[in-house]
């Protein structure tokens, strides 16, 4: 799968791409990462890529031209590819559009700077995604995050030690249950004696009683939007019972 990222700090994609599973994904091939710098598109002799807003108002926004540029650049190294803008004003990035990104050819993400970017750039963008309801200074972080979030459903990306098969959300939306491992006791906390038992049957049944408890109490929006089995409902009573809820 093919990233093309566009931004002004290459270095901040490339560095993060040096470690852990991306870096890993690059060099099994898995992935393939280009970044596409504004300022080699900018036609002043300064490489300018922002200015003022027009009407005024606080900082600087990213200029169309370059952008627009790159996007092209972008759009031919990577044909058919949805281009992306990371932003507040898009829609909130959650697991069932990653699984969605992971099935496609490519993507490119436009990553902005700045106050923001000249609203006529959106005309080039396919679709607006924000990671969340907060301001950050730049769109790099969030291209890596989309970015890792996507690369890690790739078969073949994650070792078996850190399968994706388990994440939270990833059976149709529930957090995942509590984990152990060794030492069996820490500051007078021993682990679960289910966990040590050997019996998988009950050991699945017990992480999945916990999932769906801890899914209950803490994200009740996201239980709303799964038909629990009865087995669910009654692991999650009998979890609810346990707790003297
Ligand atoms: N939250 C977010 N989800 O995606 N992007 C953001 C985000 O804060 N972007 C910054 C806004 C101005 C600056 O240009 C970059």
């Amino acid at each position: 799968m093919r990233f093309d990222i566009i931004t002004i700090f290459p270095e901040l994609i490339h560095g993060y791409l040096r470690e852990g599973v991306l870096g890993r994904g690059q060099a099994k091939g898995l992935i393939q990462v280009h970044t596409w710098n504004p300022r080699d598109f900018s036609d002043n002799a300064y490489r300018r890529v922002d200015d003022r807003p027009f009407g005024g108002g606080p900082g600087m926004l990213m200029m169309a031209p370059p952008l627009l540029a790159a996007i092209a650049a972008a759009r031919a190294a990577n044909p058919g590819a949805p281009v992306l803008y990371l932003s507040p004003q898009g829609q909130r990035l959650q697991q069932s559009a990653v699984q969605d990104f992971a099935g496609v050819e490519g993507l490119i993400l436009l990553a902005g700077r700045y106050e923001g970017i000249d609203e006529r750039v959106l005309a080039e963008v396919d679709a607006e995604w924000s990671i969340g309801d907060y301001v950050l200074a730049g769109g790099e972080l969030p291209a890596l995050v989309l970015m890792e979030a996507v690369a890690r459903q790739l078969p073949g990306l994650l070792g078996h030690a850190d399968s994706a098969a388990e994440d939270s959300f990833a059976d149709a939306g529930l957090l995942d249950c509590p984990h152990y491992t060794r030492p069996e006791v820490v500051g007078g906390k021993k682990v679960p004696e289910v966990l040590l038992s050997g019996d998988h049957a009950r050991i699945r049944r017990w992480r999945l009683q916990q999932s769906l408890g801890r899914t209950a109490e803490r994200r009740p929006d996201v239980l709303a939007q799964r038909v629990l089995s009865a087995q669910e409902q009654q692991l999650l009573e009998d979890y609810r019972r346990q707790d003297g809820e």
